[in-house]
Parts: structure tokens; sequence; C-alpha cells
């Protein structure tokens, strides 16, 4: 059996890429600004406290994966023993936002420019909003302007139940995002709404439309619900999950991966919300039986660190979302076999430092172990692609048309006596 974890931290990045002045963020550190924050006692909130301990991530080599990105070692940290491959990789995509990096990571960069959005207040085109009212049959929309999804549906979600109209609003992402109460509104008929946008939207070129259910009685107890849907267009060529999967592997995609992905490569699906049952689903998918011929992969996004503390821009709650990942990486180290491979990485940087609520474009970090790969570092890589290449590499296949194997690939071939 050849068995690929992977990881994805979204949001996680490590210090600011090549090209971060294009997207006003040079400066940009995810981690490196996360651990200064705790070193100054700033993050000590609800609960947590002081220098941002990180003991797992550290020995796979995180803190030196980010020196070698920005120069610089993270405030308050030791450099200690490792026992992983390390490396910070750039993204070649045109954006940052989480398609675009997934994508990438899969082996397929996206080197055409996504629609956007671009004005602040009245951001979507007359004509767009006017299908949409009229093939829904709503009696209008709010919104229509860049927005935080929290901050939003505060301010205009008691409107929103008392009219029946959805709120529809973006950001520097290519989205189209529509946020509606899951009763007043309801559930099913919001998911139809984002189906119908996804048409009506074909010739905007846009990456995702996100339906964003929320519950509760007034603004102040209003709440997003684990119910949030992406509906992407798919990806430009196949990516190394599809490859996988062609050649007769199984992909397990867990929390929002299918729907990145567009559903396209993906053999299983297990939904989960939150990082302890996404973490909890990808230890009982590493503890299932399969034959000894399978080739599979496992992938996980953990979402909250981009939607719950990023974008949010919740220093301490990033910090305390780290420590609780770090804390359950034991349990899934301990699962692996030598002949394993795992990959701990990001889809792009959140600073939660940052102005404003939006991504920021970094260096992810490529935590890597297992498939025979000495600990040590595996340099800057020119794209994220290189994650995608190696597990090409590591399952025999074709090789991608991007990326750079990190894998030696006669190994991984030897090791599966092929
Ligand atoms: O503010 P919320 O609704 O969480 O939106 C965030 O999530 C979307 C997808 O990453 C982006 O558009 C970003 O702005
Ligand atoms: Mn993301
Ligand atoms: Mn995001």
């Amino acid at each position: 059996m050849s068995r690929a974890i992977v990881l994805v931290m979204d949001s996680f990045g490590i210090g600011a890429a090549p090209d971060a002045e294009r997207f006003g963020d040079a400066g940009a550190d995810t981690l490196g600004h996360i651990a200064e924050a705790c070193a100054r006692g700033q993050a000590d909130d609800r609960g947590r406290r002081g220098p941002l301990q990180l003991p797992n991530l550290a020995r796979l080599g995180l803190y030196h994966a980010h020196r070698e990105a920005t120069g610089a070692s993270a405030a308050g940290i030791q450099l200690g023993e490792i026992d992983g491959a390390y490396a910070h990789a750039m993204e070649v995509s045109s954006g940052k936002d989480t398609p675009s990096g997934h994508w990438e990571i899969a082996g397929v960069p996206v080197r055409f420019d996504w629609g956007y959005f671009e004005d602040r207040e009245q951001s979507f085109p007359p004509q767009l909003l006017e299908a949409l009212i009229e093939e829904a049959a709503l009696p209008g929309v709010l919104g229509n302007c860049h927005a935080s999804g929290t901050e939003i549906i505060a301010r205009l979600g008691e409107e929103h139940c008392a009219s029946g109209k959805p709120i529809v609003y973006t950001s520097a992402d290519s989205v189209f995002q529509i946020a509606a109460h899951e009763d007043s509104f309801g559930l099913e008929r919001l998911l139809s709404l984002c189906e119908t946008a996804r048409r009506l939207l074909e010739p905007y070129n846009i990456g995702r439309v996100i339906a964003r259910p929320f519950v509760g009685d007034d603004a102040a107890s209003f709440q997003r619900t684990g119910n949030r849907r992406d509906y992407s267009v798919e990806p430009p060529s196949p990516t190394v999950l599809s490859k996988l999967h062609d050649a007769g592997g199984e992909v397990v995609a867990i929390g929002k991966i299918a729907d990145i992905y567009a559903h396209c490569g993906i053999s299983r699906l297990i939904k989960a919300s939150g990082h302890d049952a996404l973490m909890a689903a990808t230890l009982a998918a590493m503890d299932e039986p399969v034959a000894s011929d399978t080739q599979r992969l496992i992938m996980t996004n953990f979402v909250d660190f981009d939607m719950v503390y990023g974008h949010r821009r919740d220093v301490s709650g990033y910090a305390a979302a780290l420590e609780a990942f770090d804390r359950q990486l034991p349990a899934l180290l301990e699962r692996l076999t030598d002949d394993d491979l795992l990959v701990i990485t990001a889809d792009h940087g959140c600073d939660p430092t940052w102005q404003g609520s939006d991504h920021t474009r970094e260096f992810i970090p490529v935590l890597a172990s297992g498939a025979g790969l000495a600990a040590g570092s595996l340099g800057r890589r020119q794209s994220f692609a290189d994650i995608g290449q190696s597990l090409a590499s590591y399952f025999g296949l074709a090789p991608m048309a991007d990326g750079e194997s990190f894998i030696e690939r006669k190994r991984a071939l030897d090791r599966r006596g092929a």
C-alpha cells in the first residue's frame, strides 16, 4: 500500500513572498507575526498564555522553514532538533486565493487571471443581480459590497430576515458570496440560489460562489454554521488527485477539499466541521484497513485558521488554534508507517496582524516526512506544484507538467516493489 496524507493548514503563511508587494502584502508574515505577538504577551487571551508553543510542528521543521523564508527566526522560538524534511514554497498562480493555492499544491498552477469585483460598493454588475433576482424570484438583494462575512450578517441579518432578501458580498478574492438565514430563508433554497448564481457568473470568470448560511435570533446572536458550501469552477487541467483517481487510486477528501477541487478526482468525501472533527476524521481514515495494493491519498483542509481567525484578524485565536492542532499531531504521527508520506502545508497567508481582512501573499511551509526522505532542508521551492509533482512520483504516476519532485522517483517505485 502507498499512502500519502496531506494536511492543508488554510492560510498558514510563513513570510512575505518575493512578489508580495504587488498584492500590497510586503512584510506580511502569518507565523512570524503571531509568534511575535505571543512572545510580547499580546496574545494572552481566553486561556492561552505566553510564547507560541508548537513543539511537534517545530520538530517537523516549521521554524527552520520560516527562518529560510524570512531570514530571521520567529520571536520567542528556540530552533531545536528536527526529524522532518522542510521547505518554503512560493506561489506561481496569479491569485492568493484558496482554489489557486490548492490546485497549485496538486500540481496545477492558475496562470490566468480570475475575474474580480473590484468596486468596494455597488460591487456587482446590475444585469447580474437583476438576472439573479428574476430567476430565483427574490424580492431583491442586500449588501452588494466588499465585506467581512461576520460583520455583514451582524449589520444586515435582521433586515434580511424581515425582507427575505439574501445578502450578497465579495472580497479581494474571486468570489460571489451569499449569506442567508437557515430557517427564515432556508438552507436548501440558499444552496439552489448559489447554483443559479454559479451559472449566471459564467461570463465573469469568478472562481467561487460560496453559500454562507447562518442561524440566530438577532444581530447579537447570529452565527454562521458548518453548512457553508463552495461552488468552485473546475481546475484548468487534471490535478494529481484526478490522475491518481483515474489510475485506480483512492482519493479521500476531508472537509472543504472536495468543494475546492469542484469534486474532480475525489473517490470519497467526508464532511466535518471544526478542527477537532476534521482531525478525528483524518485519523479515522488512517485507521481504515485497505488492501495491500491500494494507492491512497487522504487530504484534509483545516479551514478555521483562515475563516475563524485569519480573516477575523484574531491573533490570539489563531495562536490557540495552532497550539491545539500541534497537540493533536502525535496521534497522527504515531499512525504513520515509514513508507507513508506526510505533507503538512498551506494554501496562502492570512496574517491576522495585517490591515483589512483579506489573504496575504506569502510563502507556504512544506513539512514532509516518510517515504525515505532524510531530515533537513529542501530549500526554496519555486512553486507549490512541487508537492503535486512529489505526490505523482510517490504514487508512480506520469509526471505533472509543473513542479519539481522532492521525492526520488526510483526510490518510491523500488519501495513499492514496482
Ligand atoms: O469574510 P468571510 O465571509 O469569511 O470571507 C472570506 O472567505 C472567503 C473565501 O476565502 C473570502 O472571500 C474571504 O473574504
Ligand atoms: Mn484558503
Ligand atoms: Mn479565506
